[in-house]
């Protein structure tokens, strides 16, 4: 078996939403298509990836770096023992050779778009859908049927008035959501509590309500949320201040009960590792959010739940950031707390399976070999138009 054809383009993602900290008016994505000569039930395996939001298209490190290195390897050093089958750990070292450790940078975004191509093909070639796959290889052999999403949104638009905000969070649960999640730190505290208090109106219950500060904070702001959040007790209070920042979020947890969310800027092992040594976050009610797309793909992101289980922590209390279906497949095939959702923003990346509705909060995943993407025809569409 090999990889006979390497396509990836840059697809826009651009909107006028913001965060605390971006705005998304030239976000977009890399767009990777992986081709072979292996055959599956008459149809030939091709393998799709992409990243998530938040961090931009990286043609650059792509065609460049690791795409050559992918070209130029020697065909039956990428393969498993079988020789029927892609391997992706042997693949990830021949991505990372001669690359330093630290500064992870955003090659780590590039080799993610990689892996995620990479695992659908592997579970294509298996005939099985990924999540089946990784019970099989690293869980109790079945995957969990359903997975909790919860959707979010809840951005800063120009000109958003309360009212629309209260619509979208409504949308959310007529679309079969029951938790949310929406922005904080864009604007002053008492306006943002404003939000909050009329986001938990619709949405019936603080506990059904998280809210994203994306590290936009200092310690002292960061304190003046968690004080202003603490009475309603939100399901988690996100990424108050840098992601790299362990002791702020130590001494956050020293002030702020109730749990708290960080990790999705967490690019490698070892910063999950120091995030887990330094950081103060507790394992009895904190979520960590670690992007298997972001961080170096699910290669790396298994050795970050093995970190996990070292420091006495349950992958249950992992719930991703990027609302991908490759997310998805790792929640249930490897019994994580659940995934983010994008039901509308960042179409069609966003949201999962046609044939598998949000129903109670929880989704269920298509029997479709692979990631699923084949069952998604707006994201189908795309890699088709950009890809071949
Ligand atoms: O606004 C963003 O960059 C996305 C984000 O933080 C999230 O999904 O938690
Ligand atoms: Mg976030």
């Amino acid at each position: 078996m090999r990889i006979t054809d390497i396509r990836e383009a840059r697809v826009s993602i651009a909107s006028d939403i913001a965060n605390a900290y971006i705005s998304f008016a030239k976000m977009d994505v890399s767009v990777l298509a992986l081709y072979t000569d292996a055959w599956v039930d008459g149809r030939q395996v091709v393998g799709y990836g992409f990243n998530s939001n938040g961090r931009y298209a990286q043609s650059g490190l792509l065609q460049e770096r690791f795409l050559p290195r992918l070209r130029d390897a020697e065909p039956a050093s990428l393969l498993a023992e079988s020789g029927d089958n892609l391997d992706p750990f042997r693949i990830w070292d021949v991505l990372m050779a001669n690359e330093k450790p630290g500064g992870h940078g955003e090659r780590s975004v590039a080799v993610g778009i990689i892996d995620m191509a990479v695992w659908d093909i592997v579970a294509k070639v298996e005939n099985r859908s990924l999540a089946q796959l990784l019970a099989e290889r690293y869980g109790d052999g079945e995957p969990d049927p359903r997975v909790p999403v919860y959707a979010a949104g809840g951005y800063y638009y120009p000109g958003k008035q309360i009212s629309a905000l209260k619509d979208e969070m409504r949308d959310y649960l007529d679309l079969g959501y029951i938790c949310t999640k929406m922005k904080i730190g864009g604007v002053p505290l008492a306006e943002d509590l404003g939000r909050v208090e009329a986001a938990i109106e619709v949405v019936g219950d603080a506990s059904r309500l998280a809210v994203d500060a994306n590290g936009r904070f200092d310690f002292r702001t960061a304190l003046a949320f968690a004080d202003g959040l603490a009475p309603y007790g939100v399901r988690w209070y996100e990424e108050a201040g840098d992601p790299l920042d362990y002791a702020l979020q130590q001494q956050l947890g020293e002030h702020y009960d109730p749990p708290m969310a960080t990790g999705e800027n967490l690019f490698s092992h070892q910063d999950a590792r120091n995030l887990l040594r330094y950081g103060g976050m507790r394992a009895d009610r904190d979520i960590l959010q670690m992007d298997p797309v972001l961080s170096y793909g699910l290669v790396e992101y298994l050795r970050i739940l093995d970190e996990l289980r070292k420091h006495g922590w349950s992958p249950r209390q992992c719930i991703p950031h990027g609302g991908h279906q490759f997310a998805l497949n790792i929640a249930a095939g490897l019994k994580l707390g659940g995934n983010e959702s994008y039901p509308r923003v960042f179409a069609p990346f966003g949201g999962f399976a046609d044939s598998t509705p949000v129903e109670e909060g929880l989704v269920a995943l298509p029997d479709v070999p692979g990631i699923g993407f084949e069952d998604k025809r707006e994201l189908m569409k795309v890699f088709k138009e950009h890809l071949g």
